[in-house]
């Protein structure tokens, strides 16, 4: 499923429950934004909330991270086709037979399957987080890694950090979805991501679609941050 028109912002609904989590969509345009279902209010409030979304008319991001063995992994994937969500991920580093599993089982789905993208290195590690897994390469380095790998596997493109976008879309070409969190317009703070950029400069710099989730819904006025974000990139 997707709106008729095609929003960059996507907004992270990293809620503890569904109750905060719709008063914050309630007051959402399912065409101005999209949404994001992380663990944390997916393992609360379930495939009934998706669904509630749905009806409500937004697209989902079904951010699970998928990482686990080709079976397990694939049949995972084909329970989120199953919700109908727009978008669901995995992580590059669960191996390219995983990665062409999900694809492979996806693909059963015809034309309204959801994308499918690999997460690469979380916006989250630096390089000394990426050495303390015995990954001595720059975090640039690894990204571009997992993104041919992700790509070879005939996925639709990568979560990254903006930071990594036009080196990717150099790499991988225009089509190759490129899906960045760690973003920050100035006014916010960094709080755990490493890898950061603002909104406008991640469109610039190759960004497909923002996932943004504290600086909208940590702000004192969440709807105001969402619209300044807004008319920040529809400026671009
Ligand atoms: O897959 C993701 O969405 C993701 C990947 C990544 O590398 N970094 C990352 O921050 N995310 C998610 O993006 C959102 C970022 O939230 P904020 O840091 O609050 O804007 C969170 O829901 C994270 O789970």
């Amino acid at each position: 499923m997707q709106t008729s028109s095609d929003p960059k912002i996507i907004v992270a609904l990293d809620f503890p429950s569904a109750t905060p989590a719709l008063e914050l969509v309630d007051k959402l345009d399912p065409e101005k934004c999209r949404l994001k279902v992380g663990k944390e209010l997916f393992t609360r409030s379930g495939p009934q909330l998706v669904e509630n979304l749905h009806r409500k008319g937004f697209d989902v991001f079904l951010d699970l991270k998928f990482h686990d063995i080709p079976n397990t992994a694939s049949a995972a994937v084909a329970a989120a086709a199953d919700l109908g969500v727009w978008m669901v991920n995995v992580h590059a580093s669960g191996g390219g037979k995983m990665m062409l599993a999900c694809r492979e089982r996806l693909d059963t789905f015809g034309a309204d399957k959801p994308l499918l993208i690999a997460v690469t290195v979380l916006t989250s590690m630096g390089a000394e987080d990426l050495a303390g897994i015995g990954i001595t390469d720059s975090p640039e380095a690894q990204v571009s890694r997992l993104a041919t790998l992700t790509r070879n596997c005939g996925l639709d493109g990568v979560v990254c950090s903006a930071q990594e976008a036009p080196k990717l879309k150099a790499e991988q070409g225009i089509d190759f979805k490129l899906v960045t969190p760690g973003i920050r317009p100035l006014t916010a703070g960094k709080d755990d991501q490493q890898r950061i950029m603002t909104p406008s400069d991640a469109l610039k710099a190759g960004s497909d679609y923002l996932v943004i989730g504290r600086p909208i819904t940590q702000a004192a006025d969440p709807l105001a941050a969402l619209e300044a974000i807004h008319a920040e990139v529809m400026g671009l």
